[in-house]
């Protein structure tokens, strides 16, 4: 069983290539790899290909000087005279042996340098693409699974060039070895090669099962990481115990273990076979290659010196064989994985929020939803049907509603997080010049957008950073990060902390602090706030709040738009909508009643009178007759006064 079978379905096009294909694409690997290397340090790219062709030169030379030796030692005359015509070719070999380490020790400091700046340069222009992608489109599956899939070939390239420099290493030395063994006779040529291909057909063929595999089950992977995440979260650590959730948890980790280990299993047997019938071909192309030699040797075709050279470079190149076997199989299921980066950063930049766009009015007078309808990739209903509603400046705007009735997509809307499937979103001028959503800088709607959202994240940074990363588009200011702290009541509380603003508020983390909910809720205020933006959009801002922290969080709200902000509210405290310039009660998606809380409490059975009244009644206010219950409307029925 997978976890997503959906996944099962979707091949990179680089796991069906043959082996004749994959090996045209190494070159085309290499140069991207060669390419990162050229952007990120030419220097030490240029002194790691001179290592690499160093080793290359050294080797040949190094069998050469082997031949010279034998042939001297072979020939005929007295011992030491032989030992003496052989010194100089020795002297040549103790030379390449101390320059091939020389350079060996080179290459390595040279990939060492290289490495981790092209895994930066992969890295951040995987990130950078991922982060720019439309949020609709995140929230495609098909889309979602290769971002997803991309991330694990980021540190591919790092490893496709520590691998790009041993296969070249030994393909030089391969070739160099061949070129020694052919100049000494032309059938050692071909053996060598009856060696390598069932080799090669072995490592493509392991390396394209498991990168299969990898692929079939990455879902299920995933999800048993994050079921073994959960039983050390902290914030888990109270249900894990007290639900005794982690029983639960460890059964599932346990059974889903099991199925990884049966495919693990299926795979080891898999293996098993490819590498006996690779090794058993590759045995008998030694066996016959051996064979030849002898016979060349015992019929005079071959010179006895030639033959123990041969011995020595098939030696060399046999075991040289088995390291690029080794590398050749690593590099191919790199090159699957990085090409699903690739795929991934292309992908990301097809579904890009686009970078230019229509100006926005200076300044802007209102936002104006326009009949719009909003269903969120895959689902069958509708979130938003026909809405529509003015945001302006100056003004609070509260968005009420039972759960799931659309105001959190509705503020997606107006910050310019998703594009309506259906209507408009005019960002209207003084004058009346106003620009469609569609068309606008979408960067300027962030600039003017301040969001707090109802699962704000809970940055695992210090204080500072939590405020300050709401304008993650300019430089720190602590001036500022104060300020808005104090605008949202937590400057104290950060600044009697050990480290102040300098505290990480996760425990763990040396430096590290417990918050409480209602102390991360204003945290989080203080970021929207710090954000400072003309228009802010809250959603749920006080939910975590005391009463007299929330009637100050309310207070300062009002406050902000009679200086001139446009706060859009999201909340279920009614009592705070009642100072708000404008409410829209949405409904199923609709927006069922509009108006001030005076227009929509003189409303008999309206929504809002009944939600307020309830509320109230909490409270000790009389509750609302039964025959004054407004009837369940739903989607496709709207209000007959609803906006619009
Ligand atoms: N990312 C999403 N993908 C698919 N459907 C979603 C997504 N987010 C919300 N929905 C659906 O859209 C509808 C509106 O959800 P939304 O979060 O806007 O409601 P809400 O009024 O903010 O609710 P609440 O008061 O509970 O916060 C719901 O039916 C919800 O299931």
């Amino acid at each position: 069983m997978r976890w997503n079978h959906a996944y099962v379905e979707h091949e990179g096009a680089l796991a069906r290539t043959g082996f004749g294909q994959m090996a045209s694409a190494l070159p085309r690997m290499m140069a991207v790899v060669l390419r990162a290397g050229w952007a990120a340090d030419r220097r030490a790219l240029v002194g790691l290909v001179v290592a690499q062709v160093g080793q290359g030169i050294t080797g040949a030379t190094g069998l050469v000087a082997v031949n010279g030796v034998l042939t001297h030692l072979f020939a005929d005359g007295p011992t030491p005279d032989k030992l003496r015509q052989s010194l100089p070719a020795l002297i040549v070999l103790a030379v390449v042996s101390v320059g091939t380490a020389l350079l060996a020790a080179w290459s390595t400091a040279m990939s060492g340098r290289l490495e981790p700046q092209i895994e930066r340069a992969v890295s951040t222009q995987y990130y950078r693409a991922v982060t720019r992608v439309e949020v609709a489109a995140t929230e495609q599956p098909e889309i979602q699974r290769h971002l997803e899939a991309g991330k694990f070939g980021t540190d591919s390239a790092r490893r496709m060039l520590g691998l790009s420099v041993g296969i070249t290493g030994v393909l030089i030395s391969m070739v160099a070895s061949a070129a020694v063994l052919a100049s000494l006779h032309w059938a050692l040529l071909p053996m060598l090669l009856a060696i390598a291909v069932p080799r090669g057909w072995g490592a493509v063929r392991t390396a394209r099962r498991e990168y299969l595999s990898r692929r079939h089950w990455v879902d299920h992977r995933r999800a048993v990481a994050t079921l073994l995440q959960y039983l050390t979260m902290p914030h888990a650590a109270g249900e894990i115990r007290a639900h005794e959730a982690g029983t639960l948890l460890l059964r599932g980790y346990e059974e889903m273990s099991r199925l990884v280990e049966t495919e693990q299993r299926r795979l080891a047997r898999a293996q098993a076979h490819t590498e006996l019938v690779a090794g058993a071909f590759s045995g008998l192309a030694s066996l016959g290659c051996y064979g030849m030699l002898w016979w060349l040797l015992t019929s005079g075709g071959l010179p006895l010196a030639v033959g123990g050279t041969a011995v020595v470079a098939i030696r060399n190149s046999t075991a040289g064989l088995t390291s690029l076997v080794r590398q050749v199989n690593r590099m191919y299921e790199e090159m699957l994985q990085f090409s699903d980066t690739e795929e991934a950063t292309r992908l990301a930049a097809e579904h890009a929020i686009p970078r230019t766009g229509a100006p926005l009015p200076s300044p802007v007078r209102a936002v104006r939803v326009e009949k719009v309808s909003f269903t969120y990739p895959g689902a069958t209903e509708p979130a938003l049907t026909d809405v529509s509603l003015r945001v302006r400046p100056g003004e609070v705007t509260a968005l009420v509603g039972m759960n799931g009735s659309g105001k959190s997509t509705l503020a997606k809307i107006l910050a310019g997080l998703v594009l309506p499937t259906e209507g408009a979103v005019w960002w209207e001028g003084a004058d009346g010049e106003r620009v469609e959503l569609r068309d606008a800088d979408r960067a300027q709607v962030f600039r003017s957008v301040g969001l707090l959202a109802q699962d704000f994240p809970q940055w695992q940074m210090t204080a500072a950073a939590n405020v300050a990363v709401g304008a993650g588009d300019r430089a720190r200011d602590m001036a500022e990060v104060r300020s808005a702290a104090r605008a949202a009541d937590v400057d104290s509380l950060v600044e009697g902390l050990a480290h102040g603003w300098d505290s990480i508020v996760f425990k763990g983390y040396e430096r590290g602090v417990q918050l409480s909910g209602g102390q991360w809720q204003k945290l989080a205020t203080a970021r929207s706030r710090y954000r400072d933006a003309p228009f802010l959009l809250v959603d749920e801002p006080t939910s975590a709040l005391d009463p007299h922290a929330e009637i100050e969080a309310f207070e300062r709200l009002r406050q902000l738009a009679d200086d001139g902000t446009a706060v859009v509210l999201i909340t279920h405290r009614l009592a705070a909508t009642t100072t708000a310039d404008h409410i829209y009660v949405l409904d199923a998606g609709r927006v069922a009643e509009d108006g001030t809380h005076d227009q929509l409490m003189a409303r008999p059975g309206g929504l809002y009178q009944h939600m307020f009244q309830r509320q109230a009644a909490q409270y000790g206010h009389p509750p609302t007759p039964p025959h004054d219950l407004p009837t369940a409307r739903r989607a496709g029925a709207p209000h007959p006064d609803a906006a619009g």
